[in-house]
């Protein structure tokens, strides 16, 4: 154990929560003054099908909103488009225009219920569709409350779901935080990964690693682009994963807000305190769940969300026990939100504050992640940073070696059974067919000289935002829309 780190443990033991460094937690009561966000991701099907499930989650009890998009709408294909063919709805909602978005919030109040949308190359557009939704529903679009994932660098890392080269990715990043940061006043631009590259085999300490430095990049980025640390920090988001090991992984989420604490001081010089607090969404994660016995997967799921709690987190979203092998069913959905619930009213967990501070087994676990975090951010930094390492193929490679050495779920796994469940799940998924597709046509508008301004935009290397704002009020379908940022990126003829 590295002495400094140890030093570092003992001074923020004497620091209590709603104190820098913020181990002990972000709020002085804790859960006690206001719950953690329960936040269940959702999306199938079109439009219509997602708005059913999201006034189904919210009639039972959910308190925010999280939408997972399908893979074309990812990827800036439209559901026309001959290569997105068996993926439209599927694993997510299909979104192409200002319409389709619109019926996913039908009856929900945009200015009250906060939403984050796990959407990363087409962030831009989705923020251009959001903004244009709440303008024609009377909601001003400065009173938007929720989080973009538009996490470039964790796609080139890890989740794979990119559609432009690194810097460009990069560049688009950085164009919708720096307008959320000028209009958008409720909007976290960005929620910044380190769970996705754990999914693609990263360790604990990598993990942890890898959010902070992405953190620290996109910081960067805004820094050279004019703005302030105090600018930018305070509507920074995270997200992490949450695995089996309840001690390692809670003490995990108090190292993370430590570290990020000191180094927004130490290295970027922040003086608001919000520029210093790490506000963390948590996701129980598929590889940590099982597509045999699938039943098991809600004990499973239970344990790992019962860390992100003992952790201090602040939004959780729980795993469908069947989402090892499909987008999660009403009857699964309703089940992890039910978890969440008793773990908050049944248990005494949200009861008490900083339940984990003073353990000095926690302590211990948490210098030897630090430390080993620590060295990973050495090593980053020695290598020329993020950008070069992700250019060099570096860090996928050191990913890649973790992935071989990682463990999965092994109960019901290696001895499984032939479970009742797995046969009722896959009988059911054949009776409901669980590929929804959508049902609802989309039409695009005349808009090619909102395309071409857009291009234009692209071209001469301005933020992308206000034409592309302009071309969603005139119905330009995402596919239209990265058409348009091809074009002036010169990697598509000009539409
Ligand atoms: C697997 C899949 C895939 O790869 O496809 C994915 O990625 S799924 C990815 C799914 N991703 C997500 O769901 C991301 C979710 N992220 C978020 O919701 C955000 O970024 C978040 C982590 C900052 C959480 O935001 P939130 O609105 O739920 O919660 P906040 O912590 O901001 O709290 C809301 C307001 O209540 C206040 N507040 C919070 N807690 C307390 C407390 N204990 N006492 C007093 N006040 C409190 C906050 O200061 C804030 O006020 P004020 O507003 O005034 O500051």
């Amino acid at each position: 154990m590295a002495t400094g780190c140890a030093q570092n443990w003992k001074a923020a033991t004497m620091t209590k929560p709603g104190e820098f460094p913020y181990e002990a937690g972000l709020h002085p009561k804790g859960y006690t003054s206001r719950p953690w966000t329960i936040r269940q991701l959702a999306g199938l099907g079109d439009g219509m099908d997602t708005n059913k499930r999201f006034h189904y989650l919210l009639d039972r009890g959910e308190t925010g909103l999280s939408l997972a998009f399908d893979l074309p709408t990812q990827l800036g294909l439209d559901p026309d488009d001959p290569t997105a063919v068996g993926e439209v709805g599927r694993a997510g909602v299909s979104v192409a225009t200002v319409d389709d978005l619109a019926a996913v919030f039908d009856g929900i109040p945009l200015d009250q219920v906060s939403v984050s949308f796990t959407i990363n190359a087409t962030a831009p557009m989705i923020l251009a569709l959001w903004i244009v939704v709440a303008e024609e529903s009377g909601v001003d679009p400065a009173l938007l409350r929720g989080t973009l994932q538009n996490e470039m660098l964790k796609e080139h890392a890890a989740r794979k779901a990119f559609v432009f080269d690194l810097d460009d990715s990069f560049r688009f990043s950085l164009d919708v935080i720096e307008y959320c940061v000028r209009h958008l006043p409720k909007v976290n631009p960005v929620s910044i990964s380190g769970g996705h590259a754990r999914e693609a085999g990263a360790n604990r300490a990598m993990e942890v690693a890898l959010g902070i430095a992405d953190a620290e990049t996109y910081l960067q980025g805004m820094l050279e682009r004019g703005f302030t640390v105090d600018q930018v920090a305070p509507r920074l988001s995270f997200i992490f994963g949450t695995h089996m090991e309840v001690l390692a992984e809670a003490a995990k989420f108090r190292v993370l807000r430590r570290m990020y604490a000191t180094r927004m001081v130490d290295l970027f010089g922040a003086t608001e305190e919000k520029s210093t607090r790490m506000r963390i969404q948590v996701n129980t994660f598929g590889s940590a769940l099982a597509a045999s016995e699938p039943l098991n997967n809600i004990a499973r799921t239970t344990v790992q969300a019962m860390a992100a709690v003992l952790g201090g987190v602040q939004s959780l979203h729980v795993c469908g026990f069947d989402e090892a092998a499909q987008t999660p069913g009403q009857l699964s959905a309703r089940v992890a939100l039910r978890v969440q619930q008793i773990l908050l009213k049944e248990t005494d967990l949200a009861q008490h504050i900083d339940p984990l501070g003073g353990s000095d087994v926690i302590a211990r676990i948490a210098d030897e992640i630090e430390a080993e975090a620590s060295g990973w951010l050495d090593d980053i930094a020695a290598r020329g940073g993020l950008l070069s390492c992700l250019r060099s193929g570096w860090l996928e490679s050191r990913i890649d070696d973790m992935a071989y050495t990682g463990s999965g779920p092994t109960v019901g796994v290696v001895d499984a059974e032939e479970s009742e469940e797995e046969d009722w799940l896959t009988e059911r998924q054949l009776r409901s067919g669980v590929v929804p597709g959508r049902r609802t046509p989309f039409e695009r508008g005349n808009c090619d000289d909102r395309l071409r301004a857009l291009t234009e935009d692209v071209a001469a290397g301005r933020n992308v935002m206000e034409s592309m704002i302009a071309a969603a009020r005139a119905r330009a379908s995402i596919g239209q829309m990265q058409q348009a940022l091809a074009a002036g990126l010169g990697t598509a003829p000009p539409t």
